[in-house]
């Protein structure tokens, strides 16, 4: 499968590593989508189970130190990873971002909507990310509120937007938003607060 084109802007891999991994991270969010549709007899599970530790083992050939993993590059907005909700930024200032994301089956809930979980997850990414980026490196989650006002359809572009209200020292107020159209699907209010050496 190939990769939707990664963007690695201050990441420290080339645009070939980042192509190649966000390769693979995508055809593995597609294994995670399809077993979400699927209802396959038992010897085919134990064969395919055994496939999947195959690639776990061979994969495992290539670990690294913390400082050297593709997928702690955070530079790709969450197509490095393979749990994170991939996204896309399309403006951004210093105090605000607007951006789409789309959320994939293996991220439902149920009835074709993203589940609660995931659209946390989002947020404290897209906030985490842009704090660090616009405000202060090296903060962490204090506080994180989401108000789910409507559902949240899966494979659908929506808009995400996100701005930072204050910096008080080491805290910075952020908010953020997730749109489907004109219908407000979710909003979110949180702290990140800088930590202080010899904080890990
Ligand atoms: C380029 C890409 C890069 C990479 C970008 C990375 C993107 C990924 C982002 C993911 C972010 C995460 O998930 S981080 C993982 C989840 N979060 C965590 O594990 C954090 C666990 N908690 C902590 O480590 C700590 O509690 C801290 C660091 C948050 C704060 O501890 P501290 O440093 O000792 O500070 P402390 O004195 O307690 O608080 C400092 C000030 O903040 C206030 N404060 C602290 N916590 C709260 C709170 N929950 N609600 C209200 N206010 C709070 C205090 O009242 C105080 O205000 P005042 O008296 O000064 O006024």
């Amino acid at each position: 499968m190939s990769s939707p084109g990664a963007v690695c802007e201050e990441g420290q891999l080339s645009a070939a590593q980042a192509d190649a991994f966000v390769g693979m991270i995508t055809a593995f969010r597609d294994l995670q989508s399809t077993l979400c549709l699927v209802a396959p007899p038992p010897e085919t599970m134990t064969e395919l189970t055994g496939a999947i530790e195959n690639v776990a083992t061979r994969l495992k050939e290539f670990e690294v130190g913390e400082g050297e993993r593709f997928a702690r590059d955070l530079g790709m907005r969450g197509q490095g990873h393979p749990v994170l909700i991939p996204y896309r930024v399309t403006e951004l200032s210093e105090t605000s971002m607007l951006g789409s994301v789309s959320f994939g089956l293996a991220n439902m809930g149920g009835d074709g909507t993203a589940h609660g979980g995931a659209i946390t997850m989002l947020f404290d990414d897209v906030l985490g990310t842009f704090v660090s980026r616009r405000g202060q490196p090296d903060s962490r989650t204090a506080f994180l509120k989401v108000d789910y006002r409507n559902i949240t359809p899966v494979n659908r572009e929506l808009r995400l937007t996100a701005s930072i209200d204050r910096i008080e020292g080491r805290k910075t107020f952020v908010t953020g938003a997730l749109a489907d159209g004109d219908v407000v699907c979710a909003e979110a209010e949180a702290l990140f607060v800088r930590v202080l050496p010899p904080q890990p």
